[in-house]
């Protein structure tokens, strides 16, 4: 064998494989075939949230565009090749394809014949790619995806957004704000569906309120156009928009890993199946990230390499996915959610407090009164709801609604009653007083409010 393991994929997930199992004492390659950082660097969370940040700073378009250049550049540097070495871990550029369980073969960038390599522990961190949806007319049309956006250099008078998830809501208020205007089309009948309703009701209000022409219910279901411009047919509604930006997902990238050969099953949206420890149907094969098709998001990705890395290495007590992912759009406010929303509730006597920013001092002395903190929490086994019970889920919309999810967060993992984030000494008037208040509803009234039951489904999760 060449390596005690080799990873594919130099994003966050294989990143964090590599170095996870660099740290056990394995000898370990990293081949990749674009540059370390992955998605997150170069075409994900850093360019959308520098371009995000530029844009409420009010800088024109081609200056918000060379601070995202700038960014980019700035991060990839803390963990390109060099970086990468000097911590031990061998890298080959170029792109692998499984040839049996545990040997691939690597073309290289230089175009020499493909190398073959071995390792009794492979790590497939591929990532996934934009989407784009078998709709009539799509494909003959340009379109930008988060591949491509980022490399605009010229001002766009109009844009359609097709989607309105995590990355059609974050750039469609960021291009808006940057002087586009935006049409939002979103086939759900709301905006971000997976999230709690009230959030997204908010969201879209400020949309309207900002300019974003926002339809939801509606999906796009033809295009035709132009390197002029663009003709979007969803229902009753025709858009046209200078240029067009898919945002309708992204589907694991496996294309030309033969992962047959190995013996690795996939599920229905071409994701690798993997089980708690990230361990795939092929014994001594392991996947981490957005090619697993578990939570698209870099620390669920980096978690999952570190998982994949420690179980790759380990016969006994490997460890296993179970923790609570957070997750944060950020759009303005901000909407960060853990565990389960509120019509996700299915369980009895589960109890929802709620919390206004209005009622919020920091939020009132800030003047960004938009948004809410809801806790979810029910009983324990046993202890009912005793000391608030546990937390279930939290949604946080508001200005720094991203930070303040840290706290439920810890308080999920950490399995901790509920009451103990109403008893822990919050300094006043931060923004993070609001999650001490918000869970004190849960031992009586306080301000005026107190924990109310949850409402199922049907009743609508509304406050
Ligand atoms: C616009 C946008 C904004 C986002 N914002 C956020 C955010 O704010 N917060 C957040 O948590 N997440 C965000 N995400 C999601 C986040 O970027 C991804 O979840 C994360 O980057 C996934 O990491 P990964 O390692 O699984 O895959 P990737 O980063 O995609 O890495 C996969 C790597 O594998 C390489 N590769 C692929 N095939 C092969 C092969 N056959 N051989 C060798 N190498 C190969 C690729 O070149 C790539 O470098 C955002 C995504 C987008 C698109
Ligand atoms: N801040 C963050 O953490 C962040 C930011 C951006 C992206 N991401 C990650 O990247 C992943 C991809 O994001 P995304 O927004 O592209 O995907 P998504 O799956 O979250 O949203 C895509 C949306 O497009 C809609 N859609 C699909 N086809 C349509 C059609 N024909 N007409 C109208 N609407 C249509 C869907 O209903 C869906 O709501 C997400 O899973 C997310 O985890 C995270």
């Amino acid at each position: 064998m060449d390596y005690d393991a080799i990873v594919l994929g130099g994003g966050a997930a294989g990143l964090a494989a590599a170095r996870g199992a660099t740290a056990a004492g394995m000898r370990t390659l990293l081949v990749t075939d674009g540059p370390p950082g992955g998605d997150c660097t170069f075409t994900g969370c850093v360019p959308s949230k520098t371009l995000i940040e530029a844009a409420a700073d009010g800088l024109p378009f081609d200056k918000a565009m060379a601070r995202v250049r700038e960014a980019v550049a700035a991060i990839a540097a803390t963990e390109d090749e060099n970086v990468l070495r000097s911590e031990g871990i061998d890298i080959l550029r170029g792109r692998a394809r499984f040839i049996g369980r545990t040997t691939l073969d690597v073309d290289t960038a230089e175009g020499a014949d493909g190398q073959r390599l071995s390792a009794p522990r492979v790590i497939v961190a591929t990532g996934a790619t934009p989407l784009l949806p078998p709709i009539p007319g799509l494909t003959d049309v340009p379109t930008l995806t988060t591949d491509t956006v980022f490399d605009l250099t010229e001002p766009l008078d109009s844009l359609a957004v097709l989607g309105g998830g995590a990355v059609g809501s974050e750039l469609a208020q960021a291009f808006a704000r940057l002087g586009v205007r935006v049409t939002l089309i979103e086939a759900a009948d709301r905006l971000l569906p997976g999230i709690d309703r009230e959030a997204s009701a908010l969201l879209t209000d400020v949309f309207r309120a900002e300019g974003i022409d926002v339809t939801t219910g509606a999906t796009v279901e033809s295009v035709r156009g132009d390197d002029s411009g663009v003709a979007l047919r969803a229902g009753e509604r025709t858009v046209t928009a200078q240029r067009l930006l898919v945002a309708a997902g992204r589907q694991p990238a496996t294309a030309g890993l033969d992962l047959a050969a190995a013996g690795i099953a996939t599920g229905e949206r071409g994701e690798i199946r993997t089980d708690d420890h990230m361990a795939t149907t092929a014994p001594g094969v392991f996947a981490a990230g957005d090619v697993t098709g578990r939570a698209e998001l870099t620390h669920a990705a980096y978690a999952m390499g570190r998982i994949a890395a420690g179980a790759a290495v380990r016969r006994w007590r490997r460890p296993s996915w179970d923790a609570p992912i957070p997750s944060v759009v950020f759009t303005d406010p901000e909407i960060a959610t853990v565990g389960i929303a509120e019509h996700e509730v299915t369980a009895a006597r589960v109890r929802v407090a709620y919390l206004p920013m209005s009622e919020v001092d920091r939020a009132v002395t800030a003047n960004a009164t938009s948004g809410f903190v809801k806790l979810i929490a029910g009983p324990r086994r046993l202890l009912g709801n005793t000391g608030g019970g546990r937390l279930l889920g939290a949604t946080v919309v508001g200005e720094r609604a991203g930070e303040l999810i840290a706290e439920p967060t810890l308080a999920m993992t950490s399995g901790m009653f509920t009451g103990r984030l109403a008893q822990a000494v919050h300094a006043y008037p931060t923004w993070s007083i609001a999650v001490q208040q918000a869970a004190a509803q849960f031992f009586g009234e306080f301000g005026g409010r107190t924990a109310r039951p949850a409402r199922m489904p049907e009743a609508g999760g509304q406050h």
